[in-house]
């Protein structure tokens, strides 16, 4: 059954909410400040955190993602008094579910829960890996999670795919999961570059042809589309199709049948067509350059890629992740990212996307040589300009996700004090560094999948230890993804 945490330091609206709660049969506990709250999170499993904005030591707005850095990673809907647009858009963009006024309505309040614990049940399912095998796709952003949802839908289904996103989100990567994930895995998945298509070969190449069909032509040769009988047919940059070809194209997307060049008879064959593009392809069928039978022939099912600035929860991973990967080619030891690295690697727009992720962690190890750790300074100077730059730009740059990173950003841990209660030095670094920590293991739990041996080797930390800071911090390590 589902655990629900409350979060408001208003003991008349917790008794009231419990009531309600305990009334719909909603296990619950209470607790009045974000201390109370995140120290509850970090040593409970809980699936749901009710949220209040304004609490005696903090912005419940600002902390959402400390809620969701706790080992079972609840969802949070933010709970306020004074509700205005700007509050609602930065509880959004900081990773809420929902954000909502009080008094509750009995039927918001069901509403709510209904959604955000089906919506829970299913990222639980996709990222135990159960309904679709994502193999290297490599994230945990909401984003991300919403895309897995779409291509296990489309790996199940037999009808066409069309993948949209910016260039380096993944599009081919997902095209391959889909062809892996789908009942037609054991054949080949056939990519076709349609921006590289020589014009006077296209149609046999897709197509093939007969012996002596054209000068050149000695033997005759099957063309891609019965390459791909049985499996599935990649269509990249389809958008890049020029228009006697798109007409080609629908005619053997609707028959399953073509005729190779210079043939009599037609030959079948079955596939599916998974494409892609990073191109607004909708606008293109409005401006007349794209045919429209095509467009929804081809977009069966539509799944989209979110580009990376949208989904900085994605980069720490994505990075750790390639790091590893490239120093494991490399046949060197594994090299780590220093916070700063990271700090800049998440204020940067990554016009590029993953690609450029990937690549920029190539040029940081060439340009690291022996060193162990990578600093801001083994970037690629663009990078680095274009970071520098937009700190000047207003905002300093700053994304809520490198806020979180900012573990030492004394703002989050000391609470709003009175002059006459403030309290000594130690007391405010002793509950510094015990804040820090619970955060720190929590990120580690997420970022290792609750294997120590994975958390000892990015942590530094010898096994004792982290067991021993975990029962410090009373976090208990059985539950959620906690280590094993
Ligand atoms: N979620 C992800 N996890 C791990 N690697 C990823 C992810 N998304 C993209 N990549 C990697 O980024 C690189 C670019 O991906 P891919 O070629 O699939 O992008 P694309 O959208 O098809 O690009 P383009 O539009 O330029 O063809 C590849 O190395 C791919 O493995």
């Amino acid at each position: 059954m589902p655990r629900l945490l409350i979060v408001d330091d208003d003991p008349e609206f917790l008794n009231a909410l419990g009531r309600v709660l305990t009334h719909m049969g909603q296990r619950h506990v209470g607790t009045r400040s974000l201390a109370e709250g995140i120290k509850e999170v970090f040593a409970h499993p809980y699936d749901l955190v009710l949220l209040d904005v304004i609490l005696p030591d903090g912005n419940g707005l600002e902390a959402i993602r400390h809620f969701q850095m706790a080992p079972s990673s609840p969802e949070v809907v933010i709970i306020t008094e004074y509700g205005d647009g700007d509050g609602a858009e930065l509880a959004l963009r900081n990773g809420a579910w929902d954000y909502i006024e009080k008094p509750i309505a009995m039927t918001t309040l069901r509403t709510i829960l209904k959604r955000s614990l089906e919506y829970r049940n299913k990222k639980k399912e996709f990222l135990s890996h159960k309904t679709v095998r994502r193999d290297k796709i490599i994230g945990t952003s909401r984003q991300l999670i919403a895309s897995l949802e779409q291509l296990a839908r489309a790996a199940r289904s037999k009808g066409n795919v069309l993948i949209t996103g910016e260039t380096g989100t993944g599009k081919e990567l997902f095209a391959r999961a889909i062809h892996d994930n789908s009942d037609r895995r054991d054949g080949r998945m056939v990519v076709v570059d349609c921006t590289n298509l020589p014009r006077e070969l296209r149609e046999s190449l897709l197509f093939g042809h007969v012996k002596g069909a054209f000068t050149g032509a000695h033997e005759s040769k099957i063309g891609l589309f019965k390459n791909a009988d049985g499996g599935t047919i990649f269509l990249d940059e389809v958008a890049e199709l020029a228009s006697p070809l798109q007409k080609s194209m629908l005619r053997v997307l609707q028959e399953g049948r073509f005729r190779p060049v210079g043939a009599n008879v037609e030959v079948s064959s079955s596939f599916r067509v998974i494409a892609a593009t990073n191109q607004n392809l909708r606008k293109m069928v409005e401006d007349g350059v794209f045919r429209k039978d095509l467009y929804y022939r081809l977009n069966a099912h539509n799944l989209h890629l979110h580009p990376l600035r949208e989904r900085k929860e994605d980069i720490p991973v994505l990075t750790r992740h390639y790091m590893e990967e490239i120093c494991n080619e490399y046949g060197i030891a594994l090299k780590s990212v220093s916070r700063e690295l990271m700090r800049v690697l998440c204020r940067y727009t990554w016009p590029g996307n993953v690609r450029e992720l990937v690549n920029t962690v190539y040029a940081c190890i060439d340009n690291a040589l022996n060193e162990k750790i990578i600093y801001p300074h083994h970037l690629p100077l663009d990078i680095r300009v274009a970071v520098a730059k937009s700190s000047f730009s207003g905002n300093g740059g700053h994304s809520p996700l490198e806020k979180e990173l900012d573990v030492t950003d004394p703002q989050i841990y000391i609470p709003e004090l009175e002059p006459e209660n403030l309290p000594t030095l130690k007391e405010v670094r002793n509950k510094t560094i015990s804040t820090l920590e619970v955060s720190y293991l929590s990120a580690l739990a997420r970022v290792s999948c609750g294997n120590v041996s994975k958390a000892c080797s990015i942590s530094g930390l010898s096994r004792a230890r982290l067991y021993e800071l975990f029962k410090k911090h009373d976090l208990n390590i059985r539950h959620g993804r906690a280590f094993t």
